[in-house]
């Protein structure tokens, strides 16, 4: 009953299935009494007795007939009826508890695999869970109906049916989920290959590598053809041992049957012919349900995923403090922690950098301040409240900023910068383009702020696309403002006064993660100066306090600062 709740089964979904069943078992029996019923006419017709003897079997044919066919459409009518009125409401729920699941990175992923998920369901549902309903009725009813004839017989139909209709579908179930398993990870392969290939045509066009790589796919996609022809060959034999089933259970039935007229005998083997042909594909309808199990499983976790706590749906009234304490990150599929036991107080105005070789976690603390990776220990709270209690429409105007990866829509610069204001006016979002470094540029182009940008800003240049971010973020304008590298690619000297500007403009916290040390040398722009190093901090203080210390900031600090001087000699 749990179960059935869980899946948010009704009982009417329950009557109308058994309804269906029914319908389509009374569709198969009219089948089989059908082939039946004209063998045995055949045959007696053949003995050439008076015709009264053959009326009632003449009409029974004629009527069997006219009832296969309406019985078997009304069956088409009512499975897929009741499928789909379930499935639209279990995609109701689906969609719901994936509601909490929107800001994770890869929320379009999970919502495609949702959506084909629930599909995998309709054809469980119709071509497996219904099928075997109908094997089973028409099964019994046929075995009742031989057992009247012949009691030894009925009982060799049903050990005949039972191998077909049980002991072979789990034999098939097993094998296909086997070679599921087997083929998961070149299946993951095969497709790492193919974005590969998609997204990196230019670059393996450019370096000379686009054969190596398509002969890397191509292997990978022998390989999974191999275990593909290895586990159908495994299924199709499983086929055969179906037939000599259905075959020798017919020869077993007509001799243990010898004793009964001729007529009646070929209505008993024919009938058990018959009657196989319901049992067998169940064999091929467990092989789809082992593929369908994965989905349904996710749906099943889905659904019974927790509720998140409610949290606070207002946005926090008064100035926030963001306090991050022993957080830890480790990304799924890694041994090591991208971030461990960092500790950051961050009162309402605090200005912090981050700093540190690349792939030493400065990101990633940005992303675990945003909410968008899990902490792994330790956590971040607002006001001392969770970050993860809150809504994520609460916390937008608090906590936003301009990530590395962050994405342009497809649509007009005015529109991409709305997104973070939607109210705000053409002078405001200019305004925002100026203090990101982008002068008048809206204004330069073919139709202004009404220019629409290429998918994924295709249509600009990759430092006008991260000063557009840039813009964004500052029209956001939020109480804690994150910057990733907001100026990599910006000429040193224009990329230092633009970040000037920036900060100028920040009403409140700031967090930049930077390469660049120039700007931090200004001991009145940042508080603090924190040095992370494979995702650890390492060092920690101001300007002053690091460039007096031998470590790795010192060594940056020296590095950069000769460079400077290099290019002004020049
Ligand atoms: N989505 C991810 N999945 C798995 N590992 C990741 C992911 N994002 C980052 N990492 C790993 O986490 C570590 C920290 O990465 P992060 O991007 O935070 O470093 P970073 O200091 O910002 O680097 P950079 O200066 O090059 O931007 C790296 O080892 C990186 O490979």
């Amino acid at each position: 009953m749990r179960t059935l709740r869980i899946w948010g089964v009704e009982r009417g979904d329950l009557r109308s299935l058994a309804f269906a069943a029914l319908i389509a078992a009374g569709g198969e029996l009219a089948g089989l009494a059908l082939l039946s019923t004209a063998a045995w006419l055949l045959l007696r017709a053949a003995e050439q007795p008076p015709i009264a003897a053959l009326t009632v079997a003449i009409v029974a044919v004629r009527t069997l007939a006219l009832l296969r066919g309406t019985l078997r459409y009304a069956e088409r009518l009512a499975g897929h009826w009741v499928v789909l009125r379930y499935l639209g409401s279990l995609r109701t729920r689906v969609y719901e508890s994936l509601v909490p699941h929107r800001n994770q990175a890869h929320g379009g992923d999970l919502l495609a695999r949702a959506v084909s998920d629930v599909d995998a369901m309709q054809d469980a549902v119709l071509r497996c869970v219904l099928p075997a309903l109908v094997a089973a009725g028409t099964g019994l009813v046929t075995v009742i109906v031989v057992a009247f004839a012949s009691p030894v017989a009925a009982l060799v139909l049903a050990a005949g049916l039972a191998l077909a209709g049980i002991g072979l579908p789990m034999l098939s179930a097993r094998i296909t989920g086997a070679a599921a398993r087997d083929r998961a990870p070149s299946h993951a392969e095969l497709a790492a290959h193919t974005v590969e290939l998609v997204r990196g045509a230019d670059e393996l066009a450019v370096f000379g590598a686009r054969e190596r790589a398509l002969g890397n796919a191509n292997r990978v996609a022998d390989r999974l053809a191999r275990q593909d022809k290895r586990s159908a060959a495994r299924v199709s034999a499983l086929g055969a041992a179906g037939m000599v089933l259905q075959f020798g259970t017919a020869l077993a039935v007509c001799l243990l049957a010898a004793d009964l007229a001729g007529p009646t005998i070929a209505a008993l083997t024919l009938g058990t012919i018959g009657v196989f042909e319901v049992a067998l594909p169940l064999t091929g309808a467990a092989a789809r349900w082992a593929e369908a199990s994965a989905s349904l499983r996710r749906v099943h976790d889905l659904l019974t995923a927790p509720a998140p706590r409610p949290g606070p749906r207002q946005t926090p009234e008064e100035l926030v403090r963001v306090v991050a304490t022993g957080l830890g990150v480790r990304y799924p599929g890694r041994e090591e922690h991208a971030l461990s036991g960092l500790d950051l107080d961050l009162p309402y105005g605090k200005r912090i950098a981050l700093v540190g070789p690349s792939g030493s976690g400065k990101s990633t603390v940005l992303h675990a301040l945003l909410g968008l990776v899990e902490p792994s220990a330790g956590g971040v709270t607002v006001n001392g409240v969770a970050l993860g209690a809150f809504a994520p429409e609460a916390l937008a105007p608090v906590i936003s900023g301009a990530l590395a990866d962050a994405h342009v829509f497809h649509t007009t610069v005015r529109e991409n910068l709305l997104l973070a204001k939607p109210s705000a006016t053409d002078a405001e979002l200019r305004a925002a383009c100026a203090t990101a470094g982008l002068g008048d540029w809206p204004d330069g182009l073919p139709a202004g702020l009404g220019t629409v940008l290429g998918a994924d800003g295709a249509a600009v240049s990759g430092g006008q696309r991260q000063r557009l971010v840039l813009a964004r973020a500052m029209l956001a304008n939020p109480q804690v403002l994150l910057l990733d590298e907001p100026v990599e690619g910006l000429e040193p000297a224009t990329g230092d006064a633009v970040l000037r500007s920036v900060l100028a403009e920040a009403r409140g916290t700031v967090v930049l993660a930077t390469h660049r040390l120039a700007p931090l040398a200004d001991e009145r722009a940042f508080d603090e100066i924190v040095v992370l190093d494979n995702g650890k901090v390492i060092q920690r203080g101001s300007h002053r306090e690091l460039v007096n210390v031998q470590g790795y900031y010192a060594d940056r600090w020296r590095a950069e600062a000769s460079l400077v001087s290099a290019a002004a000699r020049r």
